[in-house]
């Protein structure tokens, strides 16, 4: 049972033992919390402080602008989604924040765009409104996407394989940054009220820096909500539901919700970014983790299949026509099946 949330610091990493200790440490991580801050990441200070301060930047867009950049505008889940346009828990009320996805600019000519795969393709680009802001967003996500790969080799070292295992899935990979805003709960808000309601993440990894306010909680199997709170200079990783595949459930992919508790009433902001596999990897049991006898608890799907299934979850009608429209395609239905 854990209360409390990890911290493992990649700055050891130099040296053998120094590396075993990483590797046995995330292995825990992932067996208990799912979640743990990642310290001595070598992604400089500024360049995080500089992506806090274009997201405000974003964010104070007109919202006619931030509206003409809509998500159920793109037919690869990129752009922006108003406050109340998602409900992670179906219980609450819908949630207390607004939000900007972008990722790697994909070709229209590269093939998994020519198929239509969720996920790839152009982006929405605020250009006109805020220039720098694309080339900004290009930096962080390479810069981002190399620590993944980074954190994907040490945590195939810790399902004891070999640190290469994952590298050809993650061509052409499925990459996603957010950039959250939460506005201070309002007066009179009560218990269904909430920032992001509980969710686990549908990817493999996810990488987040969060501003100095917390907020964000994980959910421990007693039920209990642990906070993680803000830790200067470290990022918030946690694992999501493809990681229980690659580990016959062994590693957990916990639930975790934001409340903006910010007794000073100011907004929220974070930026999670999600690091996936490739489109059409197969995701199944990896071989140190295959039971005795009988089959993994999960069948294969590919990584596409995985997530579109979860998309569908948790957006109402807002994205009914995107979603719906990539899977008429027939590419694309080829590809989940
Ligand atoms: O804003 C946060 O701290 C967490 C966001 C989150 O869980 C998500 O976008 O999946
Ligand atoms: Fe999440």
């Amino acid at each position: 049972m854990f209360h409390q949330i990890p911290v493992i610091d990649l700055g050891a990493d130099s040296s053998a033992a120094g590396r075993r200790r990483i590797v046995e440490a995330l292995d825990n991580a992932c067996r208990t919390a799912g979640f743990f801050h990642l310290a001595g990441h070598g992604v400089p200070a500024a360049l995080i402080e500089r992506q806090f301060e274009w997201s405000a930047r974003f964010f104070a867009l007109p919202p006619e602008i931030k509206m003409s950049l809509h998500l159920s505008r793109s037919r690869s889940h990129r752009g922006y989604e108003a406050i109340g346009d998602q409900r992670l828990d179906a219980s609450m009320r819908a949630d207390l924040k607004e939000s900007y996805y972008c990722g790697i600019d994909y070709p229209d000519t590269h093939p998994f765009v020519v198929r239509g795969y969720t996920g790839y393709g152009g982006n929405q680009w605020p250009d006109a409104a805020l220039p720098g802001f694309r080339a900004a967003m290009g930096e962080y996500i390479a810069v981002m996407t190399a620590l993944g790969n980074r954190v994907m080799a040490l945590l195939a070292e810790a399902m004891r394989l070999p640190s290469q295992y994952f590298a050809p899935l993650y061509a052409d990979p499925m990459v996603a940054l957010r950039l959250l805003r939460y506005p201070p709960h309002p007066a009179g808000a009560d218990a269904r009220d909430i920032g992001a309601g509980a969710h686990t993440d549908y990817g493999a990894l996810t990488l987040l820096a969060q501003d100095e306010h917390g907020g964000l909680e994980v959910q421990n199997p007693d039920g209990h909500w642990i906070p993680v709170p803000p830790r200067a200079g470290a990022f918030v990783v946690n694992i999501g539901d493809m990681v229980p595949r690659w580990t016959n459930n062994a590693y957990r992919s916990n639930p975790h919700r934001v409340i903006n508790r910010n007794p000073g009433g100011r907004p929220r902001y974070s930026l999670p970014f999600f690091h996936g596999p490739r489109y059409d990897a197969r995701i199944r049991c990896v071989p140190s983790f295959l039971p005795l006898s009988g089959p993994p608890a999960w069948p294969d799907c590919t990584a596409g299949e995985h997530l579109l299934a979860q998309y569908r979850k948790t957006y109402g009608k807002t994205l009914e026509g995107s979603l719906d429209g990539r899977k008429g395609s027939g590419e694309a239905a080829g590809a989940l099946s």
